[in-house]
């Protein structure tokens, strides 16, 4: 007889239930249909067959490249090209994945495409389903947040050829406390991307791009190791992963111009590290004349393919929300690849079909590095390298980023805007962050800084959903946090700054201090010291 639940269960109209298994049937990407449950999770039944534990001596590549085989192959009804950024739809320059070329004819920048028409072959539902299926999940690649989405990424790498952390798949943290206390706002996230393998949003890009070179050296192309200028992020990242595939890499940082945590982290993870008497626009000028001369592979994001990575955090944010869209996703700005990957992130789900509209988007840059906002200021029309001044937000001290026009791209076509923060503005907001439980890096402080002149001149409204892009562990950055709490910063105020009180050892003494505390009450304790 057939049991209570089954008849409960077969009272269900049937709709095929999407379950993402590792095996990849052709022409059907990743998705199985396990049981006739609907969609609906308070209605869908159990799985019908529990899956078996792998071999012991098989581990999740192994086992990711048997069911491969099973299937018949990995080749993919996907494919991206390089094409000139921007080119326009009579354009014919192309250049497949597999070349070493990081420049248009032109000397233009490039940009991944993605055969669309082959993705629009799956309506918005299929990959919103795929998608959501291989989340928290260990299964190889898909346990990463951004090769779960393979396919709109590097569609054609071989899972075996992948270099992942299982980065992605960050938190997005409701700003419960900071929203309500300092903006009156009751739908505020941080999506915090710097909660990350190296620390910081990079390991979105570098996993792709190290991925490619991984590939590349197997099909025996002259890459003899991977470069970057960096502020500190790109160079952590690009030896981390580099470390992990066991491919050289070279990293060119200005000197005494990125945090000890930063430059502590290539140096840990092997790689060579030329420290540089100039800036960072002095660093990428020399990298891009040492990349065109050695076999050594560019990595930095004017390579197109990190972008690829980075957009997925774009498709995550929507994703995390329930394909709901927000209405603004503020973004800290420096070589500006960035602000493009979230736009095109966006961009391609709204293509697709997985939601019908996309964010507006907030570029923020500090006062001290800020040639966007200054062309931006000037109605795009005169655009401006500057020399960028010494700042808190030091990883986005760049005066002349690689990515102008992909940014002002992405900003035209999501009625974007761009604001600034000077220092003072940047480290309160990064302190009024932290004492609301965050511990943010100086570059998300530019992005609240951004947000608080944006919430004070009205353009963004109380009950707007808004997300600010967290690019860094606030850990990588305690120099600066260290010297605002103690009040050591010339001609700041500081006005959030907690002190710690010396005391001596003594019962009495402490008993003092804390009486005095609790009868004031913390807030005015604070505020006097
Ligand atoms: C922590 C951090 N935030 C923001 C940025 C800015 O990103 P982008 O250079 O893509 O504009 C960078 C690097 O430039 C960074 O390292
Ligand atoms: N903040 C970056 C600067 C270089 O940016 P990239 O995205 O072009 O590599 C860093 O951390 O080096």
């Amino acid at each position: 007889m057939a049991s209570a639940t089954a008849l409960f269960y077969s009272s269900l109209t049937p709709k095929p239930k999407l379950v993402y298994q590792n095996s990849v049937p052709k022409h059907r990407p990743s998705l199985l249909i396990v049981s006739s449950a609907t969609n609906d999770s308070h209605n869908s039944a159990p799985p019908t067959a529990l899956k078996n534990r792998r071999p012991a001596e098989e581990n999740i590549r192994d086992e990711a490249r048997r069911h491969r085989l099973v299937d018949g192959g990995s080749s993919s009804e996907f494919s991206a090209k390089y094409v000139p950024f921007n080119a326009g739809q009579y354009s014919v320059e192309s250049y497949s994945l597999d070349e070493i070329v990081y420049r248009s004819n032109s000397g233009g920048l490039l940009d991944v495409q993605h055969d669309m028409d082959a993705l629009k072959r799956y309506d918005g539902a299929y990959w919103r389903s795929l998608f959501d299926s291989r989340v928290g999940k260990t299964t190889w690649p898909y346990g990463s947040g951004v090769w779960s989405k393979k396919e709109w990424v590097l569609p054609e790498i071989d899972p075996d050829d992948i270099v992942s952390a299982f980065e992605g798949n960050s938190n997005l943290f409701w700003a419960e406390r900071f929203g309500k206390e300092f903006l009156n706002m009751n739908d505020l996230w941080v999506k915090h991307c710097g909660i990350s393998h190296t620390g910081s949003f990079k390991d979105l890009g570098m996993t792709v791009l190290v991925s490619q070179v991984n590939r590349l050296r197997k099909l025996n192309r002259p890459v003899v190791g991977v470069g970057c200028a960096s502020t500190g992020d790109t160079s952590a990242a690009l030896s981390a992963y580099c470390a992990s595939a066991g491919i050289p890499s070279v990293v060119f940082l200005p000197a005494n111009k990125i945090s000890m945590a930063q430059l502590v982290q290539p140096i840990a993870n092997g790689a060579f590290v030329l420290s540089i008497d100039t800036d960072f626009d002095g660093c990428m000028k020399l990298i891009r004349e040492v990349t065109s001369e050695l076999p050594i592979y560019l990595a930095n994001s004017l390579n197109s393919l990190r972008l690829e990575g980075q957009k997925t955090a774009a498709i995550e944010i929507l994703q995390q929300f329930d394909w709901e869209v927000p209405d603004w996703v503020i973004v800290p700005g420096g070589n500006l690849g960035n602000i493009y990957a979230f736009y095109k992130g966006f961009k391609m789900c709204e293509e697709l079909g997985l939601v019908d509209r996309i964010p507006r988007l907030v570029c923020a840059q500090s006062a001290n590095a800020n040639p966007l906002y200054l062309y931006y200021k000037s109605g795009w029309k005169n655009f401006k390298p500057v020399t960028a001044n010494s700042t808190f937000a030091s990883a986005i001290q760049i005066g002349d980023p690689v990515s102008i026009e992909r940014a002002v791209y992405a900003l035209k076509n999501s009625d974007g805007i761009v604001a600034e923060a000077t220092e003072e503005e940047l480290m309160d907001a990064t302190a009024q962050a932290d004492s609301t439980g965050m511990f943010i890096c100086p570059h998300t402080g530019v992005a609240l800084a951004a947000l608080i002149k944006l919430r004070k001149s009205g353009v963004i409204g109380a009950s707007d959903r808004t997300v600010v892009v967290s690019t860094a562990h606030g850990l990588k950055f305690t120099q600066s946090k260290i010297d605002y709490h103690s009040k050591a910063i010339d001609g700041m105020q500081c006005r959030f700054a907690n002190l710690p009180v010396q005391v001596k050892n003594d019962f009495g003494a402490v008993m003092d201090l804390l009486q005095q505390y609790l009868k004031k009450g913390p807030k005015v304790y604070e505020s006097e010291h």
